[in-house]
């Protein structure tokens, strides 16, 4: 084969691979323990996604553990709101290196201030006799269904749609976000429709990321488990005006080996909101019913008082 065809054919692969892999995930090292990430696509609050804060903080862990070890847990805390003008440096301390675990505390920092911390675990891969998982709740696959582009696309060509909803679909689809989404359970493309604190979705990292590491795998996962994550707790409340809605903390466990380039099946639940916040659980399904993922969340959710005269006459 010719230098030039295979230099084409080089380019043409690195272009398939997901931009997750190629641009948000990786992080220039500026010294010993301290990485810098910057921020490829940035929400509609106009401040960081926290899953893209999340990952990248546990692609830093990962790059300061030997070899052989993956990570199984994480816990964060999303201390300030993160500013997309400037990139985030990620200071990892190297807090014990043991005969299984190494463990990990990484502080995500801006303009001098934490703006995230978390504690990451790694474990050399111990198999054991003592395993059991709970059961993948049925789902029709994800090559039966729509997915969360075309069922807005198809929303937005119902003439009883208001401007004002058109407007706001239109804004999330045009939305370049490196994972896609296949929805299982009806999804609030009204707004105003109150919903079960429940969401069931298909989910992937868009493009070919590869066999490549299992801590990539993971690092991609923590990015997405937080897309869309925390609104299930919002979900039965949608009628209440919000004034703001944040994630306050993140936690992962990971168990089993998996590809986040291949489709898994996001089940997300909230058994509890109470005192503007709202707890949400989720668990990433590979499609061959293994467990690989589970995810807890708790949210702020600040909702406008309803005035007295805003009560319905129907409870007076
Ligand atoms: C939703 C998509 C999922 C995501 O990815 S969200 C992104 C990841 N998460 C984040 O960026 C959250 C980062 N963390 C934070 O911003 C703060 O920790 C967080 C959650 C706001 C809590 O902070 P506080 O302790 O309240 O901090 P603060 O005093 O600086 O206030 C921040 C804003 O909240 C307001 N606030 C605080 N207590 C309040 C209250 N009781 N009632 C109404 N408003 C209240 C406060 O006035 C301030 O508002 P503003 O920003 O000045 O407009």
């Amino acid at each position: 084969m010719s230098d030039v065809k295979e230099q084409q054919e080089e380019e043409e692969e690195k272009d398939l691979r997901s931009v997750l892999v190629t641009s948000v995930l990786t992080l220039e090292k500026i010294d010993q323990g301290l990485y810098r990430g910057s921020h490829p696509w940035v929400p509609r609050s106009n401040t960081l996604f926290g899953g893209q804060i999340v990952g990248q903080a546990l692609v830093a862990a990962g790059l300061t553990v030997g070899k052989g070890l993956h990570a199984h847990s994480l816990h964060c805390y999303f201390v300030r709101p993160g500013d997309p003008r400037v990139p985030v440096l990620y200071q990892v301390d190297l807090v014990r290196d043991g005969r299984s675990f190494s463990v990990r505390s990484v502080r995500a920092v801006q303009h001098g201030l934490a703006i995230f911390v978390c504690q990451a675990s790694f474990q050399l891969d111990q198999p054991s006799p003592m395993e059991h998982q709970c059961c993948m709740p049925e789902a029709p696959l994800p090559e039966s269904l729509l997915t969360w582009a075309e069922l807005i696309d198809k929303a937005m060509r119902d003439p009883l749609l208001s401007e004002r909803h058109r407007l706001g679909l239109s804004k999330i689809l045009a939305k370049d976000v490196p994972i896609e989404i296949r929805p299982v359970l009806p999804i609030d493309y009204v707004p105003g429709t109150p919903l079960e604190p429940r969401q069931l979705f298909w989910v992937r990292a868009k493009g070919h990321i590869g066999e490549g590491d299992m801590n990539m795998h993971r690092c991609v996962a923590a990015y997405i488990s937080d897309y869309s994550f925390v609104r299930t707790a919002w979900h039965p409340h949608v009628r209440m005006p919000m004034r703001s809605m944040a994630s306050l903390d993140h936690s992962l466990w990971f168990h089993a080996p998996f590809r986040a380039d291949e489709w898994m099946l996001y089940e997300c639940e909230s058994p509890w909101a109470g005192s503007s916040r709202g707890l949400v659980l989720g668990r990433l399904w590979r499609r061959d019913g293994t467990l690989a993922v589970s995810c807890a969340q708790e949210g702020v959710f600040r909702l406008r008082q309803k005035t007295p005269g805003a009560v319905p006459a129907s409870k007076l």
